[in-house]
């Protein structure tokens, strides 16, 4: 698996061109791609300016000396290249298991071109055995996944691996909706948006243009439709 994101990563990297703004995604395959950019800038092949998605994004990218901007500070992003939980055959996906998605779908809403780079353990008939995503604010969250429990969603805070609230970068929290299936990802997107409380849900919907996929050995290219 862990050489099926790195070709993935690296084949990703064809996709950025000389003067480029790029997003740099977050997560373990995202991770490999910033490594084979900064090769690439390193070598002097490539001249870009990079909007991260993350801290750790950004800790890894300023190490590789890539020229970073705040988004504020680009008039728009040519191409986002990022990981993702599940991609349905619709295109749909489940996003923020790094917790990173309230800033991945902001960077996301501003590139003319969105890469999603997975292994092909990722590609899914319907999206929702990932349990998605929310980032919610801390006031009141308590009483935010009660509501959510009795509409039978099934909500988790996340924690740490040493048993504290994991915070995202924007000091949030995280709730994980365990879901099995969802049916309908645009009534749902639509009904946690409404929530007061949750500040981004993990449903990337309509939002990526192409896939690479690592399967058997191979990169495979999908275009969105
Ligand atoms: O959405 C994300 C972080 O918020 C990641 O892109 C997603 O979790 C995929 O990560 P990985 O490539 O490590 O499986």
């Amino acid at each position: 698996m862990e050489s099926l994101k790195k070709q993935v990563g690296y084949a990703s990297v064809n996709y950025i061109k000389d003067g480029m703004t790029v997003g740099l995604g977050t997560g373990s395959t995202a991770y490999y791609m910033v490594e084979k950019l900064g090769q690439e800038i390193k070598k002097g092949n490539l001249n870009i300016t990079a909007v991260t998605t993350s801290k750790k994004t950004a800790e890894q990218a300023e190490s590789l000396g890539i020229p970073l901007k705040d988004l504020n500070e680009v008039d728009w992003i040519d191409v986002t290249i990022d990981g993702a939980d599940e991609i349905d055959p619709q295109f749909q996906g489940i996003k923020g298991g790094g917790g990173a998605h309230l800033i991945e779908k902001i960077v996301a809403s501003y590139s003319n071109q969105v890469i999603w780079i997975v292994d092909e353990s990722k590609m899914v008939n319907q999206l929702g055995d990932f349990p998605l995503p929310l980032e919610v604010i801390p006031f009141g969250h308590q009483k935010l996944e009660k509501i959510l429990q009795e509409k039978g969603y099934h909500p988790e805070t996340r924690l740490t691996k040493e048993g504290q609230l994991f915070t995202t970068d924007n000091d949030n929290f995280i709730i994980d909706l365990h879901l099995k299936n969802i049916t309908d990802p645009h009534a749902l997107a639509q009904e946690l948006s409404q929530l007061p409380g949750i500040v981004e849900h993990g449903l990337f919907l309509d939002m990526v243009d192409i896939v690479l996929v690592g399967r058997n050995g191979q990169v495979e290219t999908l275009k969105a439709p």
